[in-house]
């Protein structure tokens, strides 16, 4: 039985994950718990890959580590041969740590440390990505001090509102993120970046936001890049090697969602680049992109045990987890929806609509408003779908809640990746006053 899109197969009422019952999961490694199918990640991954590769097109898929990081994901994706975008030591640590090969790894960030751009640096991480001005004068300077020269990537905001939540956009004129096209800051970082004795500017890279799904946004992203490339080739004879185009391709989380397959955003993106190329007769430029919460998302569900029941006649019934928005921020971040199931009775038909709130103390703690499901009763296992993305890496300590444990299923085994923490961990840089 598949249950609203999301692959998960049922056995005798207990919904299964990566050949695995979740119930006898949540007993082994207790709630709440992050499970992964480790087969949906790989599938994510090879559904952008191989498209690059039947269209015959030099690329590059970038895996977001932001979406989620942690040593197994990364060997997951090391194995898939896709690259690396990391945006803070603590992720090219941990991309380190995975032995992910350097020369695949690429550096965001809007306000890189000294630190950062030092680690890079001396790890010959494959490329950096300018966001700014600082940026450059942080990276001229360390280069030099390294004596060493660096691909990167400059950053542009093109001036597009995605058609997503104003958080997660980054394209827009009004954004923190890169050079803007319009005002000429791009132009004057591009002064100062071609030519230059240690940086070596490989080409553009562009994101307009998170949870897009339309490709409309992307290729109107493509004609101001290429705009602009034109602008540059005119004056400077400058040719891009690589055209970095983000990522933001949206997912499923509840019925509400329509996204398009994965291959047909890498599909218009190569089509739209090999049309700007061709007027421009210049070289097709190699094509990079970012897919985080594509390749995670999907994969992942929490499982969490039901407790505390109240009913308000006429009003609603929630249903309280012992999880919440330590585990899962973005309903309360970005009012995002979620589908669930109660994993132990998953094929049973509905009797109520109830909403899941979370134990943190905040009215706002809320998982899924207005959930169909069966009777529910004490100790219920509830699944919550689509959690893979942002979940785990967005993870929070409020109430002092020790971050749970991650899972990865795959072939019916199941390995856990991530320790449970425990109240030691929590208190562990406390440090006593008396
Ligand atoms: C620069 C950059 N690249 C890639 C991503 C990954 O986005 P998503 O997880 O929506 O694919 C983000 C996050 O929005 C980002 O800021
Ligand atoms: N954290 C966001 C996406 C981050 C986008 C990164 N620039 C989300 O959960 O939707």
């Amino acid at each position: 039985m598949i249950i609203d899109n999301h692959p998960f197969s049922v056995d005798q009422g207990h919904l299964m994950i990566g050949g695995l019952n979740t119930i006898d999961l949540a007993k082994k490694y207790g709630t709440p718990l992050y499970v992964y199918d480790v087969s949906l990640i790989r599938k994510n991954c090879r559904a952008f890959v191989n498209t690059f590769e039947r269209l015959d097109i030099k690329a590059q898929v970038a895996y977001a580590s932001k979406a989620f990081s942690s040593i197994a994901m990364l060997q997951v994706v090391k194995q898939e041969n896709l690259s690396l975008d990391v945006v803070s030591e603590g992720e090219l640590y941990t991309a380190l740590q995975a032995d992910f090969p350097v020369e695949r790894i690429h550096l965001h960030g809007n306000n890189k440390s000294m630190n950062e751009v030092n680690m890079a640096i001396e790890h010959d991480i494959g490329c950096i990505v300018i966001d700014n001005f600082h940026d450059i004068a942080l990276v001229d300077t360390l280069l030099k001090k390294h004596d060493k020269q660096m691909d990167v990537l400059m950053r542009v905001t093109p001036g597009i509102e995605s058609k997503t939540h104003q958080y997660i956009m980054t394209g827009n004129e009004d954004s923190k993120f890169g050079f803007n096209l319009r005002n000429g800051q791009a132009y004057k970082a591009f002064q100062l970046l071609h030519n230059h004795p240690f940086i070596r500017l490989k080409g553009l890279h562009c994101h307009i936001g998170s949870q897009i799904f339309e490709t409309d946004r992307f290729l109107m992203a493509a004609d101001h890049l290429f705009a602009e490339i034109a602008k540059w080739r005119e004056l400077y004879g400058y040719i891009p090697e690589v055209l970095n185009l983000g990522g933001g391709f949206g997912i499923r989380y509840t019925e509400e969602d329509n996204p398009i397959q994965l291959s047909r955003y890498a599909e218009a993106l190569a089509e739209a680049v090999k049309q700007h190329a061709a007027k421009l007769s210049i070289p097709l430029p190699e094509i990079w992109i970012e897919p985080g919460r594509s390749i995670a998302g999907n994969a992942g569900i929490t499982l969490y045990t039901v407790g505390a029941m109240k009913q308000i006649p006429g009003v609603r019934q929630y249903l309280s987890v012992d999880g919440g928005l330590t585990d899962n921020l973005r309903p309360a971040l970005y009012q995002a929806k979620y589908d669930g199931v109660i994993a132990n009775k998953a094929d049973f038909p509905p009797t109520q609509t109830v909403s899941i709130a979370g134990k943190c103390c905040e009215s706002g703690d809320m998982l899924i408003w207005d959930l169909p499901v069966p009777d529910v009763d004490d100790g219920d296992i509830l699944a919550v779908f689509s959690t893979g993305a942002y979940g785990y890496s967005m993870a929070n300590h409020y109430n002092r809640f020790p971050n749970p444990a991650v899972i990865f299923a795959e072939d019916g085994i199941d390995k856990l990746v991530v320790a449970r923490e425990t109240y030691q961990d929590v208190v562990k840089h406390d440090l006593s006053y008396e």
